[in-house]
């Protein structure tokens, strides 16, 4: 029997890695964060000196990708690309650009399909991204979309990244947003839309916690707690 899967998409800063985190902890199961395996796959090309825009070369990356996630005791997630520790540089609005330009390409999406399906193992998976619940594990018995306004997302992402010590402008990050939305939506292949049956989660004027408790809900009524 396949362990049970909880997907959570959604759009940048919708809360997805947020409340992914935070379930995968309560339940004790296993994190698949899909978003990293595209943005180590843009940064990649960067390192080999590959152009996002060559298809086969780019899906070439994503089929050997040497990537490793290792929890440090920090509680953060240190990413390793070929050894060379890429965390920081993965989450750069270039990260962010880079993962949505090679994740439109239909053969990086599907050099990476079997990699994101390894990681269903016992007792389950929260699985955070964009097509969880739609085409990676179309029968989790669970699925979420998490939104919120453009707007909402860019001044999440700006204080985020303030924290992390960044210099950015919250205009830019706007436009950012907005133009990942627009390439993600629009992409031929697996989309940004919700699954028919996830439960959609707008937390424009919801803190995190009641996100989190809503989630608990459903997540009991389905008895997998
Ligand atoms: N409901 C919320 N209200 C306010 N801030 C939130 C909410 N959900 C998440 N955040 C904050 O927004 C930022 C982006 O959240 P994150 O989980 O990284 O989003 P995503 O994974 O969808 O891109 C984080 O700093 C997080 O603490
Ligand atoms: N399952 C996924 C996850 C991410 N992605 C792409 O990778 C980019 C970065 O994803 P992410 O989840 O790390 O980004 P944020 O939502 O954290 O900003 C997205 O803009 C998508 O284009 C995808 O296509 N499919």
């Amino acid at each position: 029997m396949l362990a049970p899967v909880i997907t959570v998409d959604g759009p940048s800063g919708a809360g997805k890695g947020t409340i992914s985190h935070m379930l995968a902890d309560r339940l004790g199961w296993r994190f698949l964060d899909s978003g990293a395996l595209y943005r180590v796959t843009g940064q990649a090309c960067l390192i080999e000196g590959v152009s996002w825009d060559d298809h086969a070369a780019v899906a070439e990356i994503a089929r050997h990708l040497d990537v490793s996630f290792t929890a440090a005791a920090s509680g953060e997630v240190l990413v390793a690309y070929r050894g060379q520790d890429v965390s920081r540089a993965i989450r750069t609005e270039e990260g962010g650009r880079g993962a949505s330009t090679v994740a439109a390409i239909p053969s990086v999406r599907e050099a990476l399909l079997a990699r994101q399906r390894d990681f269903r193992q016992p007792p389950g998976l929260v699985a955070d991204g964009r097509d969880m619940g739609t085409v990676v594990f179309p029968d989790a018995p669970l699925k979420f979309f998490l939104t919120a306004s453009p707007e909402e997302r860019a001044e999440r992402r700006y204080k985020q990244l303030i924290l992390k010590g960044e210099s950015v402008s919250l205009p830019r990050l706007l436009e950012d947003i907005k133009e990942r939305d627009a390439r993600d939506s629009s992409r031929p292949v697996s989309p940004l839309v919700p699954a028919e049956d996830a439960i959609v989660i707008d937390s424009t004027a919801t803190g995190i916690d009641q996100v989190f408790a809503q989630v608990l809900e459903k997540v009991t009524e389905k008895g997998l707690m």
